[in-house]
Protein backbone atom coordinates (compact mmCIF):
# COMPACT_ATOMS: atom_id res chain seq x y z
CA UNK A 1 0.00 0.00 0.00
CA UNK A 2 1.08 3.68 -0.90
CA UNK A 3 0.06 5.92 1.31
CA UNK A 4 -0.34 9.72 1.74
CA UNK A 5 -0.29 11.83 5.14
CA UNK A 6 -1.27 15.29 3.75
CA UNK A 7 0.30 18.07 5.90
CA UNK A 8 -1.93 21.59 6.38
CA UNK A 9 -0.33 24.04 8.30
CA UNK A 10 -1.22 23.73 11.96
CA UNK A 11 -1.03 19.67 11.31
CA UNK A 12 0.69 17.98 14.48
CA UNK A 13 -0.15 14.44 14.68
CA UNK A 14 1.72 14.36 10.90
CA UNK A 15 4.62 12.50 12.22
CA UNK A 16 2.58 9.95 14.61
CA UNK A 17 0.66 8.95 11.64
CA UNK A 18 4.05 8.66 9.28
CA UNK A 19 5.70 6.34 11.61
CA UNK A 20 2.84 4.20 12.47
CA UNK A 21 2.13 3.69 8.98
CA UNK A 22 5.98 2.80 8.61
CA UNK A 23 5.87 0.28 11.39
CA UNK A 24 3.06 -1.51 9.62
CA UNK A 25 5.13 -1.86 6.12
CA UNK A 26 3.25 0.98 4.41
CA UNK A 27 5.19 3.17 1.92
CA UNK A 28 4.23 6.08 3.48
CA UNK A 29 5.29 9.95 2.28
CA UNK A 30 4.39 13.52 3.22
CA UNK A 31 2.20 15.58 0.72
CA UNK A 32 1.33 19.29 1.36
CA UNK A 33 -1.72 20.88 1.70
CA UNK A 34 -0.65 22.80 -2.21
CA UNK A 35 -0.94 19.43 -3.42
CA UNK A 36 -3.05 18.88 -6.35
CA UNK A 37 -2.72 15.32 -7.52
CA UNK A 38 -2.90 12.12 -5.26
CA UNK A 39 -2.90 9.86 -8.41
CA UNK A 40 -0.34 7.43 -7.18
CA UNK A 41 -1.59 6.62 -3.59
CA UNK A 42 -3.80 3.85 -2.48
CA UNK A 43 -4.47 6.06 1.06
CA UNK A 44 -5.03 8.95 2.30
CA UNK A 45 -4.47 10.18 5.28
CA UNK A 46 -5.71 13.01 6.64
CA UNK A 47 -3.73 13.90 10.60
CA UNK A 48 -4.66 15.45 13.86
CA UNK A 49 -3.71 19.19 15.04
CA UNK A 50 -5.18 22.40 14.30
CA UNK A 51 -4.96 23.35 10.38
CA UNK A 52 -4.96 27.25 10.00
CA UNK A 53 -5.17 27.55 13.36
CA UNK A 54 -8.70 25.90 14.03
CA UNK A 55 -9.80 29.47 12.53
CA UNK A 56 -13.78 30.19 12.66
CA UNK A 57 -14.43 26.30 13.27
CA UNK A 58 -11.86 23.32 12.89
CA UNK A 59 -11.45 22.31 9.58
CA UNK A 60 -13.47 25.04 8.24
CA UNK A 61 -10.50 26.50 6.21
CA UNK A 62 -8.43 23.36 5.61
CA UNK A 63 -11.63 22.49 3.79
CA UNK A 64 -10.89 25.15 0.78
CA UNK A 65 -6.77 23.81 -0.07
CA UNK A 66 -6.41 23.05 -3.01
CA UNK A 67 -5.20 19.84 -1.81
CA UNK A 68 -8.84 19.12 -0.88
CA UNK A 69 -9.91 18.21 -4.73
CA UNK A 70 -7.47 15.30 -4.69
CA UNK A 71 -8.66 13.86 -1.91
CA UNK A 72 -12.08 14.17 -3.28
CA UNK A 73 -11.08 12.71 -6.46
CA UNK A 74 -9.57 9.48 -4.11
CA UNK A 75 -12.43 9.05 -2.00
CA UNK A 76 -14.93 9.52 -5.12
CA UNK A 77 -12.23 6.44 -6.57
CA UNK A 78 -13.08 4.07 -3.87
CA UNK A 79 -9.84 4.87 -2.17
CA UNK A 80 -9.09 4.62 1.05
CA UNK A 81 -9.23 8.01 3.13
CA UNK A 82 -8.88 8.46 6.84
CA UNK A 83 -9.04 11.34 8.37
CA UNK A 84 -7.78 11.44 12.63
CA UNK A 85 -8.84 14.24 14.88
CA UNK A 86 -8.81 17.06 12.65
CA UNK A 87 -8.77 14.85 9.75
CA UNK A 88 -11.89 14.18 10.44
CA UNK A 89 -12.92 17.65 11.47
CA UNK A 90 -11.80 18.65 7.58
CA UNK A 91 -13.59 15.53 6.45
CA UNK A 92 -17.13 16.67 8.03
CA UNK A 93 -16.17 20.18 6.72
CA UNK A 94 -15.74 19.11 3.24
CA UNK A 95 -18.92 16.77 3.24
CA UNK A 96 -17.22 13.83 2.41
CA UNK A 97 -18.47 12.38 5.41
CA UNK A 98 -22.03 13.68 7.42
CA UNK A 99 -22.18 15.68 10.34
CA UNK A 100 -19.92 17.93 11.99
CA UNK A 101 -17.45 18.42 14.99
CA UNK A 102 -18.59 21.20 17.26
CA UNK A 103 -17.01 22.12 20.38
CA UNK A 104 -17.12 19.62 23.45
CA UNK A 105 -20.53 19.99 25.63
CA UNK A 106 -17.84 21.71 28.45
CA UNK A 107 -16.01 23.95 26.14
CA UNK A 108 -12.29 22.94 27.17
CA UNK A 109 -9.67 20.31 25.94
CA UNK A 110 -9.63 17.08 26.70
CA UNK A 111 -6.86 14.97 26.78
CA UNK A 112 -7.57 11.62 28.37
CA UNK A 113 -7.75 7.72 27.62
CA UNK A 114 -11.22 7.19 26.57
CA UNK A 115 -12.63 3.61 26.53
CA UNK A 116 -14.43 2.74 23.41
CA UNK A 117 -17.13 0.27 21.84
CA UNK A 118 -16.50 -1.31 18.98
CA UNK A 119 -19.99 -0.85 17.19
CA UNK A 120 -19.50 -2.35 13.51
CA UNK A 121 -16.79 -5.04 14.16
CA UNK A 122 -16.54 -5.99 10.50
CA UNK A 123 -15.96 -2.55 8.97
CA UNK A 124 -12.34 -1.69 6.76
CA UNK A 125 -11.33 -0.02 10.28
CA UNK A 126 -11.96 -2.22 12.94
CA UNK A 127 -12.48 -6.04 11.65
CA UNK A 128 -8.92 -7.01 13.37
CA UNK A 129 -10.07 -6.21 16.63
CA UNK A 130 -10.75 -9.27 18.73
CA UNK A 131 -12.28 -7.58 21.65
CA UNK A 132 -15.50 -5.29 21.32
CA UNK A 133 -13.94 -2.86 24.33
CA UNK A 134 -10.96 -0.74 23.24
CA UNK A 135 -9.20 2.58 25.05
CA UNK A 136 -7.59 4.81 22.88
CA UNK A 137 -6.61 8.65 23.71
CA UNK A 138 -8.67 11.51 22.99
CA UNK A 139 -7.34 15.16 22.25
CA UNK A 140 -9.65 17.93 21.35
CA UNK A 141 -11.68 20.83 21.95
CA UNK A 142 -14.36 20.10 19.52
CA UNK A 143 -15.26 16.67 19.20
CA UNK A 144 -18.55 16.86 19.80
CA UNK A 145 -20.23 14.89 17.30
CA UNK A 146 -23.54 16.25 16.05
CA UNK A 147 -26.02 15.73 12.95
CA UNK A 148 -29.85 15.94 12.34
CA UNK A 149 -31.82 12.41 12.86
CA UNK A 150 -32.12 11.45 9.67
CA UNK A 151 -28.14 11.24 9.22
CA UNK A 152 -28.52 9.37 12.31
CA UNK A 153 -30.59 7.42 11.52
CA UNK A 154 -29.00 6.28 7.83
CA UNK A 155 -25.45 6.26 10.08
CA UNK A 156 -27.35 3.55 11.98
CA UNK A 157 -28.87 1.88 9.06
CA UNK A 158 -26.06 1.47 6.76
CA UNK A 159 -23.54 -0.06 9.90
CA UNK A 160 -21.66 3.51 9.33
CA UNK A 161 -21.16 3.98 12.85
CA UNK A 162 -17.61 2.21 13.69
CA UNK A 163 -16.84 3.26 17.07
CA UNK A 164 -18.77 5.03 20.03
CA UNK A 165 -17.41 6.01 23.38
CA UNK A 166 -18.48 4.37 26.32
CA UNK A 167 -19.07 7.62 28.70
CA UNK A 168 -20.01 10.58 27.54
CA UNK A 169 -16.57 12.20 26.98
CA UNK A 170 -17.62 15.44 24.60
CA UNK A 171 -21.03 15.04 24.85
CA UNK A 172 -21.62 13.26 20.87
CA UNK A 173 -24.78 12.91 19.95
CA UNK A 174 -25.03 8.63 19.98
CA UNK A 175 -21.69 9.35 21.53
CA UNK A 176 -20.04 8.58 18.54
CA UNK A 177 -16.47 8.27 18.41
CA UNK A 178 -16.10 7.32 14.51
CA UNK A 179 -17.74 7.11 11.32
CA UNK A 180 -17.46 5.87 7.72
CA UNK A 181 -19.38 7.06 4.62
CA UNK A 182 -21.70 4.90 2.90
CA UNK A 183 -19.59 3.28 0.57
CA UNK A 184 -17.15 2.29 3.35
CA UNK A 185 -13.81 3.47 2.34
CA UNK A 186 -13.82 7.15 4.04
CA UNK A 187 -13.36 7.00 7.62
CA UNK A 188 -13.28 9.54 9.98
CA UNK A 189 -12.86 9.43 14.13
CA UNK A 190 -11.58 11.28 16.83
CA UNK A 191 -9.80 9.09 19.42
CA UNK A 192 -6.01 8.68 18.24
CA UNK A 193 -5.31 4.99 17.03
CA UNK A 194 -1.75 6.29 15.55
CA UNK A 195 -0.76 7.26 19.31
CA UNK A 196 -1.13 3.81 20.60
CA UNK A 197 0.73 1.75 18.76
CA UNK A 198 3.83 0.73 20.95
CA UNK A 199 4.33 -0.55 23.96
CA UNK A 200 6.69 2.09 25.26
CA UNK A 201 3.82 4.97 24.94
CA UNK A 202 1.86 2.37 27.38
CA UNK A 203 -1.27 2.06 24.69
CA UNK A 204 -1.55 -0.88 21.98
CA UNK A 205 -4.83 -0.38 21.47
CA UNK A 206 -4.36 1.08 17.49
CA UNK A 207 -2.73 -1.57 16.28
CA UNK A 208 -5.70 -3.40 15.29
CA UNK A 209 -7.01 -0.47 13.76
CA UNK A 210 -3.68 0.13 11.39
CA UNK A 211 -4.00 -3.79 11.09
CA UNK A 212 -7.86 -3.51 10.12
CA UNK A 213 -6.95 -1.29 7.45
CA UNK A 214 -4.16 -3.85 5.95
CA UNK A 215 -5.85 -6.78 6.48
CA UNK A 216 -6.63 -7.64 3.03
CA UNK A 217 -3.59 -6.43 1.63
CA UNK A 218 -1.77 -8.64 4.53
CA UNK A 219 -4.15 -11.74 3.56
CA UNK A 220 -2.90 -11.35 -0.63
CA UNK A 221 0.96 -11.41 1.05
CA UNK A 222 0.16 -14.75 2.73
CA UNK A 223 -1.63 -16.09 0.15
CA UNK A 224 1.12 -15.32 -2.43
CA UNK A 225 3.99 -16.60 -0.53
N1 LIG B 1 -5.59 16.47 18.13
C1 LIG B 1 -6.23 17.20 17.27
O1 LIG B 1 -6.36 16.86 16.10
C2 LIG B 1 -6.80 18.49 17.75
C3 LIG B 1 -8.20 18.62 17.29
C4 LIG B 1 -8.81 19.97 17.15
N2 LIG B 1 -8.17 20.90 16.40
C5 LIG B 1 -9.54 20.35 18.37
O2 LIG B 1 -9.00 20.86 19.34
O3 LIG B 1 -10.71 20.09 18.40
Amino acid sequence: MKAAVVRFPGSNCDFDMYYALQDFGVDVAFVDEKATSLAGFDAIFLPGGFSYGDYLRTGAVARFAPVMDAVRTAADDHKLVVGICNGFQILTEAGLLPGQLMMNEHPGFICDEVPLEIVNQTSRFSKAYETQTVTLPVAHGEGRYVADEATLEELRDNNQIIFKYRTNVNGSMEQIAGISNQNGNVFGMMPHPERAVDALLGNTDGQAFFKSLLTPIMTEALVTE
